[in-house]
């Protein structure tokens, strides 16, 4: 595998290549230890480090622990201040957002047998944590896809963190019907409803995407409660020929880029012109009177990679060992690539199919696998909000079908009191 880079670095292992994307480990060292910090205060102080967090970082000055709380009625009222094109445009994702997931749902099964019901019930978790990012931007889309998987899962109850959050987020809540809101951010949002304060309700689960702190953070708690997965700084990297449209690539690249200085966006592709041609947009166009042009501009020169390769076969394994949040194939003909993706959070075929239009209203989950965990995580789903429980039942008939073979087992592991259980049943006969 041969790969150059548009400074013309060439690469030729994967090793070199994962130098290139990774974030050094004394980085994520100094957030690691930044975050273990937060979260012991947290447990050890509850409320108190909650305020003083909140105004540390989200400049909100907080009286009172009540004040943590975002009640019904503000709920209510955000929503009513929306203008109807917005409430609708939310409405229209919602239910986007659920219909696509309702395919998703696990049902309960029984097995007969002679003597035997063998099964599974499927059981919707009680209490899930949904975290809002709400730092360098607001995300009601991201409430819509934490809370509509929970809601088609059956999920009891739905507890809510984001800092700061603004009046499109806490209407989104009211529509989705979060039932309480609280306004903590962060490492401390995610400690708080692990391990619960006086005001925080401690959840089963903590799902959602966040910025390196947050993505930390629910790493920590794992274990104490369950996670979806490490959905982190954004990521994308685009797989393009020479079909594909510059313009279209740069800004599909700058749309991850503008989330984080952390955010990553990568383009392969065949094309030395394009190479060229969707830096030079970038960095002469797209980048110039841009908004967020100093969060993107951060991103692009630390995390934005243009590699040039061979062929299409090659793009495909750069991409399936980098394992992207958001792959976008923009080639001639981008289904005969779809079997060679191996990991990938979510795959966009095809120059209309873009990464955007995923984020806010197609169907399919946005809270997605970063840092290349989408070589063993999912998008956030129906099924992250469910567990499931074994259903045995034996008669005496289906007993006398199988307890010879457990007697044998039980004697292998040497494991007496278990043999016994079946022998005294035997006696009875
Ligand atoms: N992977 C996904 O599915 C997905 C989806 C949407 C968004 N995202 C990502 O979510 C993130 C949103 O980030 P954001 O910052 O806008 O919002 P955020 O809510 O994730 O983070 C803001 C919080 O970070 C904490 N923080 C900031 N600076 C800190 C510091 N120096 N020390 C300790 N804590 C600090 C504060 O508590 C603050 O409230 C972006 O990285 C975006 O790319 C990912
Ligand atoms: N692209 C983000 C996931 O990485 C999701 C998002 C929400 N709003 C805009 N974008
Ligand atoms: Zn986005």
């Amino acid at each position: 595998m041969r790969i150059v880079d548009l400074r013309n670095r060439e690469y030729q292992t994967n090793e070199e290549l994962i130098k290139l994307i990774k974030r050094s480990e004394m980085e994520i060292e100094q957030y690691e230890t930044a975050v273990k910090d937060i979260i012991k205060n947290v447990k050890e102080k509850g409320d108190e480090a909650l305020i003083d967090y909140t105004e540390l970082f989200d400049k909100v000055k907080l009286s009172s622990p009540e004040e943590l709380v975002i009640t019904f009625d503000e709920l209510e009222k955000a929503y009513d201040q929306l203008d109807d094109d917005t409430k609708w445009a939310l409405e229209v994702a919602l239910e986007r957002v659920k219909s696509f997931h309702e395919a998703q749902i696990e049902r309960s099964y029984l097995l007969e047998e002679e003597g035997m019901l063998l099964g599974q019930k499927v059981i919707p978790m009680e209490r899930v944590g949904l975290y809002v990012p709400g730092g360098k931007a607001a995300y009601p889309s991201t409430v819509i896809m934490n809370a509509a998987p929970a809601k088609v899962a059956g999920v009891k109850e739905m507890v809510m963190c984001s800092p700061n959050p603004n009046k499109y987020t806490l209407a989104a809540a009211f529509l989705c019907g979060v039932d309480t809101v609280y306004r903590i951010g962060g490492a401390q949002a995610i400690a708080a409803m692990a391990y619960g304060t006086e005001t925080v309700k401690k959840v089963d689960k903590i799902v959602g995407p966040g910025n390196i702190f947050v993505a930390l953070a629910k790493k920590n708690v794992y274990g104490i409660v369950d996670i979806d997965s490490i959905a982190g700084p954004s990521e994308i990297l685009v797989i393009a020929d020479e079909t594909a449209n510059p313009e279209w690539v740069a800004a599909d690249l700058l749309s991850q880029a503008e989330h984080d200085e952390l955010a990553a966006s990568i383009l392969v592709t065949t094309s030395e012109d394009l190479a060229i041609d969707v830096k030079n947009i970038l960095y002469n166009v797209l980048l110039k009177d841009f908004e967020r042009e100093e969060i993107a501009r951060k991103s692009l020169d630390n995390y934005g990679h243009i590699f040039i390769v061979d062929d299409l076969d090659t793009a495909c394994e750069v991409s399936n060992f980098i394992a992207p949040e958001h792959l976008e194939i923009i080639t001639k003909s981008p289904f005969d690539l779809l079997e060679k993706i191996k990991h990938a959070g979510a795959i966009f075929l095809g120059e209309y199919s873009t990464e955007p239009l995923g984020d806010y209203i197609l169907g399919p989950n946005h809270v997605l696998p970063t840092g290349r965990s989408a070589r063993f995580s999912s998008p956030l789903g129906v099924y992250d909000f469910i567990k499931r429980s074994s259903i045995i039942y034996v008669s005496r008939e289906g007993f006398d079908r199988v307890e010879k073979y457990a007697r044998q087992i039980a004697t292998a592991e040497g494991l007496y009191a278990h043999r016994l259980s079946v022998e005294v049943r035997k006696r009875s006969s």
